[in-house]
């Protein structure tokens, strides 16, 4: 049978309407439902001994969080049947599994964003795998503009909330049927970023000697980046920093009962004056990220040493 014709079925079973009448998120969730993520999720498992607790998202330019992982088992995502692929510059593409800090853990070296072209929900797939593998944790992070006028390049920044204009307009990875065995239908999500979770974040920035600052995460579909009156928009209305992942993931992950917590690192400023340079640049970002990756992992590594038990049950 052809692709577009399964699809169809599955679309048809489940809404009784046509594909084009339907949603891609929710086509996504139609299409990637419990049995199919349990088929990944098997088919990575009979791959890898290590069962992790804690599933970690690198962020653009921020894969070397993996190089402290020890006894390394790897898998392309290119190699797994029916899963996407990372196309951006500072993606790999690979699962990294291991032990950090002690901790099973599986490093996701590179993920999907809306912008190239995956649905929402598609860009979230992993995150369901996470559950399935049994993670109770995530720690997600990225690389980011920075809006707070007091913030510098190259500062961290602990993720205390999110404001997202595609979730908030449906682009929203949990649109379509819901599967229960993920979560429950309705979500909240006001305490997403852990509080617990983000003041053993910053003790650790302490004990490292980094000035870890905290903010709102405001997130963009991009591909382009902000027009100056997007930024001040996003300013005005609480975001201290921009970027185009994280937020869909970590809603996700709230659904489904992982926890979350998440950094960013302010990989440049985001103009707010309209007569500014035009001054973001993806090469120059990931080369801001590369170098601020020793940090980011010293503080991933010394973060998990910190974990009480409890909170991976
Ligand atoms: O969020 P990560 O994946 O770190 O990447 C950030 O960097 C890219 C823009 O330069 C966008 O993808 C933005 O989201
Ligand atoms: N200005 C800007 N800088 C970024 N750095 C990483 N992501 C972004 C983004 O979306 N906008």
């Amino acid at each position: 049978m052809e692709n577009s014709e399964i699809l169809n079925q599955i679309v048809k079973k489940e809404f009784n309407l046509p594909a084009q009448l339907i949603s891609q998120d929710a086509i996504t969730n139609a299409y990637y439902n419990y049995e199919k993520i349990e088929e990944i999720t098997k088919w990575i498992s009979e791959r890898v001994t290590i069962r992790p607790k804690i599933g970690i998202i690198c962020g653009s330019g921020l894969g070397e969080i993996a190089n402290l992982v020890q006894n390394k088992e790897e898998i392309q995502y290119a190699d797994i049947p029916e899963f996407p692929r990372s196309t951006v510059h500072g993606h790999k593409g690979v699962f990294v599994f291991g032990h950090l800090s002690n901790e099973p853990v599986v490093c996701m070296q590179g993920r999907f964003h809306p912008y190239e072209g995956y649905s929402t929900a598609l860009c979230t797939l992993p995150v369901k795998v996470f559950k399935l593998l049994g993670v109770k944790l995530a720690i997600i992070t990225n690389a980011a503009g920075g809006l707070n006028p007091n913030f510098s390049i190259g500062d961290l920044m602990v993720i205390k909330d999110h404001f997202s204009l595609p979730i908030l307009s449906l682009q929203h990875p949990l649109v379509g049927h819901n599967d229960e065995r993920f979560g429950p239908r309705f979500v909240p999500i006001t305490n997403i970023y852990d509080k617990k979770l983000r003041q053993i974040l910053h003790d650790c920035g302490k004990e490292l000697n980094l000035d870890l600052r905290e903010g709102v995460y405001g997130t963009i579909s991009g591909p382009s980046y902000e027009t100056v009156t997007d930024s001040l928009f996003y300013l005005r209305n609480g975001a201290d920093c921009v970027g185009m992942s994280t937020s869909h993931e970590a809603t996700v992950a709230c659904y489904c009962g992982i926890k979350v917590v998440a950094f960013s690192i302010i990989t440049d400023k985001v103009a707010i004056e309209y007569d500014a340079e035009d001054g973001s640049d993806h090469n120059e970002i990931v080369k801001i990220a590369k170098l601020k990756a020793k940090d980011a992992e010293k503080l991933v590594s010394n973060f998990i040493q910190k974990l009480n038990q409890n909170l991976l049950e």
